[in-house]
């Protein structure tokens, strides 16, 4: 392939889908790249950036890292989740954005009502009649400051958008109704926020009613290390009436300085990027999609892309119902033009026109075709070994359900004794019971591996963990479980590796070439030589060198294989004294599958 010379900038880490945007290319040929050097990687999968350098290179790209500045901005977005937004926003051009909220609880607890509350509360009157449209979000003012509620209550609402690879929250409020304190879904909510990094703040609601007991759900929080900030803790816990509005300004203060700390941002500037809220057709309109967008400006007469849909905007509404021609970042608008009807949680994007957009999804189906497991990102614990070992995951996510609180806790304690060491053990959720859907969107979206003792998934859980591609590993017997754990974090922290000699090459003459040392002009023999390998030198039977490619050249043009039967040309670092004669090794160093 010959070398072009364009620049690009990648950051530590990067999704192939991104790195397909960045080199301006299908993600098809960059997942071929991939496979090519070895590397099995799906569209979704993060890629580190020696490996992304590789395969940019290779593929004709001079790449530099992303400046530190930027590469902290990131990190910091991770925390928050928007890394995969903005991994390719430099820090310069990041500008504060709305946060976004979430509310999540226990049925009946009031979650509607209280969005119902602050939405009604804070429409000024006169815009559109005041008349709100669900449509699945909404916006509203807190002392001259925007902020963007979801619509859609709820942990499974939250988590199954997660499955889907979106992270559309900021801020996660747990409503908990003061007389009925903390329930299960009080705790499975607990753990989703916990799961998606989101930072959690307490509405405190029904205090108006007789048999409320702030005290004992204070404490119930406690146990949950919710530690109340008047209790000396870090969690703002507010009470609030849904009923008779009360603390409704607190709880929104409380959002403000949460998200202070948070500093959500994004690139005004960018391209529309974002994630699917609902999507429904609607008399007249046709098919109307509510999108929230994340990253940069939508605007009227855009093309979408979201999925295997596209089109280009025709029109665009926010929240009150009225004809808006742009949205910023963390703007919820719904807009028609749309082909077909996406699913609640897919990412979109704006791309330059609708021939584009077609060919992408073209591609993203041949690509679902050549690697059926693209969709899932879910893990299994061979799985997490090997990213592990490509040292992209150091933290193996587990749910853990067992019949009895007796087995459960013995588990968990065994469990959390294998931590330690290099790769972390998170228990996202320890509970008793069968396994549920909810265990399995949990897992999916955490990338988590669910292990029952003694339960069994439900039928609905066995049939999405089959569609998320969620492993599930049931046991009868203790020790078994822990044994499987910790032999997958043992081969994790001391993997082997061994060296595959992967072709056989003859050198038959010897070049000095100005700014390019010394080429071995080499005829191959057996199996193949590749620009990524290393290569011993070989001279009578005896050693004389080992060391990576430098160059792999064939008619004058950079290559990154050679099979065999083929004359090509060839340096090695470190080594200069070629003779014809001399054998050329390649090998690349695979790990030994235990
Ligand atoms: N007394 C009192 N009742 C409330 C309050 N907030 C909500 N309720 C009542 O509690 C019930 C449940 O409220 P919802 O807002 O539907 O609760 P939810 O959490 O959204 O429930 P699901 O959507 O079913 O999960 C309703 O009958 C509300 O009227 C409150 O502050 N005080």
């Amino acid at each position: 392939m010959a070398e072009t010379k364009t620049l690009i900038e990648i950051p530590a880490f990067i999704t192939v889908r991104e790195l397909a945007v960045v080199m301006g290319l299908s993600p098809i040929n960059i997942i071929k790249e991939l496979m090519a050097n070895g590397i099995m990687a799906n569209i979704n999968q993060q890629i580190d950036f020696d490996t992304a350098a590789i395969v940019a290179g290779e593929m004709g790209f001079d790449v530099v890292a992303q400046q530190v500045a930027a590469a902290e901005a990131v990190e910091e977005e991770a925390k928050t989740g928007w890394r995969k937004v903005l991994a390719d926003e430099s820090k310069g051009d990041l500008a504060p954005r709305p946060p976004i909220v979430t509310m999540l609880g226990h049925v009946d607890h009031g979650k509607t009502s209280l969005l119902d509350i602050i939405r009604q509360a804070n429409v000024t009157a006169g815009e559109a009649g005041g008349i709100t449209q669900h449509i699945g979000a909404y916006q509203t003012v807190k002392d001259g400051r925007l902020v963007t509620f979801l619509d859609t209550p709820g942990h499974e609402a939250f988590t199954a958008m997660r499955a889907r690879g979106a992270q559309a929250t900021d801020i996660a409020i747990l409503v908990v109704a003061a007389d009925d304190g903390v329930m299960p879904q009080t705790r499975e909510a607990v753990d989703h926020a916990r799961a998606a990094g989101v930072p959690i703040i307490v509405a405190l609601n029904k205090i108006d009613l007789a048999g409320a007991r702030p005290d004992r759900v204070k404490q119930q929080l406690s146990d949950m290390e919710l530690v109340p900030d008047d209790w000396d803790g870090d969690t703002m816990v507010i009470p609030v009436s849904a009923r008779e509005k009360l603390g409704i300004d607190d709880l929104l203060e409380a959002i403000l300085l949460t998200a202070e700390e948070v500093d959500p941002r994004a690139n005004p500037q960018a391209p529309a990027s974002g994630t699917v809220l609902e999507a429904k057709i609607e008399r007249g309109k046709g098919i109307m999609t509510t999108i929230l967008v994340q990253n940069g400006t939508l605007h009227l007469g855009d093309t979408l892309l979201v999925g295997e849909h596209h089109g280009r905007i025709k029109s665009m509404f926010d929240y009150t119902g009225r004809r808006v021609s742009e949205a910023g970042p963390s703007m919820p608008v719904a807009v028609s033009g749309l082909d077909g009807i996406p699913v609640a949680g897919e990412q979109f994007n704006v791309v330059d026109n609708e021939k584009l957009a077609r060919k992408m999804i073209e591609d993203a189906i041949e690509e679902a075709r050549v690697t059926p497991t693209s969709r899932g990102k879910s893990t299994t614990l061979d799985e997490f070994f090997a990213r592990l070992v490509e040292g992209e995951a150091k933290t193996l996510n587990l749910i853990v359900k067992a019949d009895v609180q007796g087995s459960l806790e013995p588990i968990v304690t065994s469990l959390e004794r294998l931590n330690g060491g290099e790769v972390e053990l998170e228990i996202l959720r320890a509970a008793t019971g069968p396994i549920t859907e909810s265990d399995v969107m949990l897992a999916s979206a955490s990338d988590a591996i669910i292990l029952g003792f003694n339960v069994e998934a439900d039928p609905i859980a066995r049939n999405s963990a089959a569609v998320e591609e969620v492993q599930i590993r049931t046991y009868q017997i203790i020790y078994k479980l822990i044994e499987d754990v910790e032999r997958a974090m043992r081969g994790m922290l001391a993997p082997t590796f061994e060296d595959v000699v992967i072709g056989r090459a003859e050198v038959r003459q010897v070049f000095k070439i100005r700014n390019l040392g010394v080429i071995a002009g080499s005829y191959m023999r057996t199996g193949e030589a590749r620009r990524n390998a290393k290569a011993r030198i070989i001279r009578n039977s005896r050693l004389l060198h080992s060391g990576p490619v430098g160059s792999l050249k064939h008619l004058q043009e950079n290559v990154r294989e050679v099979k065999a039967g083929f004359e090509f040309g060839v340096s090695v670092d470190g080594w200069n004294e070629f003779l014809a004669g001399d054998i050329i090794e390649f090998f690349v160093t695979q790990r030994v599958e235990l």
